[in-house]
């Protein structure tokens, strides 16, 4: 599996993705700028990090998500290449349309920074493979426009194609989400997008290896 990590502006998580897919597969990601018009042949994964691109400016991922590198990803997504938003990355990837719905100011107005517990409730797809359905993990939070919300029809689509992957559970939502959402998977199921950081979790320095699993499912790895 080859790795392909989209770097903008501002971000800040590209280097802990870097190293959490090096940690686990052992191999180098390569880094795609953001002027790239493609994303390079043979790219089995493509992840968008988290961070403040382009400084938050007008709203969260809304600069980011109209570089080209974006369309780049969205080509690829149509090719059935993996794609992984993580918070930023997230924010990116419903801005430029390859998910639905919006992530808004948190309900409390406040940054929140801090584990969430959340409930796996697709385990059936690339990236939750790992996981038992209905397993409880831990996970970090770290964002001020975490709040997803979408429209009464776009909110029971997802629940009706099961594309809720992960929610915040046991009453740790931390920004207001409808329907406790942390997580959707696009229809074909090539496309995650997550307000929390698995990759901040992937190791016992980190506490806890509860991001792990993601990782192993999307790069076509054995659980350890
Ligand atoms: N950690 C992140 O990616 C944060 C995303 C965005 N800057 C926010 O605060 O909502």
């Amino acid at each position: 599996m080859k790795t392909a990590i989209v770097l903008l502006p501002g971000l800040n998580r590209d280097r802990d993705m870097i190293s959490a897919i090096r940690t686990i597969s052992g191999q180098e990601p390569l880094t795609v700028w953001q002027t790239e018009t493609e994303i390079p042949a043979g790219v089995d994964l493509v992840i968008v990090p988290g961070g403040f691109s382009f400084g938050d400016y007008l709203r969260c991922g809304a600069i980011g998500a109209r570089m080209p590198v974006m369309r780049a990803v969205a080509d690829a997504a149509g090719r059935g290449v993996r794609v992984l938003g993580v918070c930023n990355g997230f924010q990116m990837l419903l801005e430029a349309g390859l998910l639905p719905g919006v992530l808004m100011r948190n309900a409390s107005l406040n940054f929140v920074c801090r584990s969430v517990k959340l409930e796996v409730t697709n385990a059936d797809t690339v990236f939750t493979r790992r996981y038992r359905q209905g397993q409880m993990i831990d996970c970090p939070v770290a964002h001020h426009d975490g709040n997803y919300f979408a429209d009464a029809e776009t909110l029971a689509r997802l629940k009706g194609e099961n594309r809720v992957v992960f929610r915040y559970a046991d009453g740790t939502n931390p920004n207001g989400s409808a329907d406790d959402i942390a997580g959707i998977v696009n229809a074909e199921g090539n496309v995650l997008g997550m307000m929390p950081h698995p990759e901040n979790l992937i190791e016992d320095a980190h506490g806890g290896t509860d991001g792990r699993p993601l990782f192993e499912g999307a790069l076509d790895l054995v659980a350890a």
